[in-house]
């Protein structure tokens, strides 16, 4: 990607520290229900003792398990990244499931979105083999649809394209 002049500095960060509290009645259920990140991409300190990341693999239904291993710093591309890209990231479908009865800890930095910029591809990233895919929106009015109509995993996207 031609970015040179892109400069991420001024677009604000967000930090997270995750307690699931998993008990012998949460075995087997959902800590977090599938979602996507509604940022642009996210940092992922995953509790190196207690597994139940999962990320969808893509065109399936089927999960894969991230093992918990010690120091994993996972990036997870965000919905943002996907239109702010014009389509060439991919944001990431994934949940957390209670396994065992062993509270769980995550910690988790958010590279939200322009503070006061509308969210739009780079010129360098749109030409006639890839034209433009998103309406270009503000970080709030994408915040408030997904809010208010509870899609969560990635939906509010396709309600965006051109
Ligand atoms: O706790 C985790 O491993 C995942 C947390 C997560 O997906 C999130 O905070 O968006
Ligand atoms: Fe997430």
């Amino acid at each position: 990607m031609d970015l040179k002049d892109q400069n991420f500095g001024a677009w604000p960060c967000h930090f997270r520290f995750n307690k699931y509290n998993f008990a012998q009645v949460s075995a087997g259920s959902n800590g977090l229900q599938i979602h996507t990140d509604a940022v642009f991409l996210t940092l992922l300190q995953e509790d190196e003792c207690v597994g139940g990341l999962e990320i969808l693999v893509p065109g399936s239904d089927s999960f894969v398990e991230v093992d918990p291993l010690p120091g994993l710093l996972l990036v997870n591309v965000g919905d943002i990244a996907q239109a702010w890209s014009n389509g060439l990231l991919h944001n990431v479908k994934h949940r957390v499931r209670c396994k065992d009865a062993i509270p769980r800890f995550s910690i988790a930095l958010f590279l939200l979105a322009p503070k006061d910029d509308k969210v739009e591809a780079p010129t360098a990233l749109v030409n006639s083999d890839r034209p433009r895919m998103y309406q270009t929106f503000f970080y709030n009015d994408y915040r408030k649809m997904r809010f208010s109509t509870g899609l969560y995993a990635g939906e509010i996207l396709s309600q965006l394209l051109m």
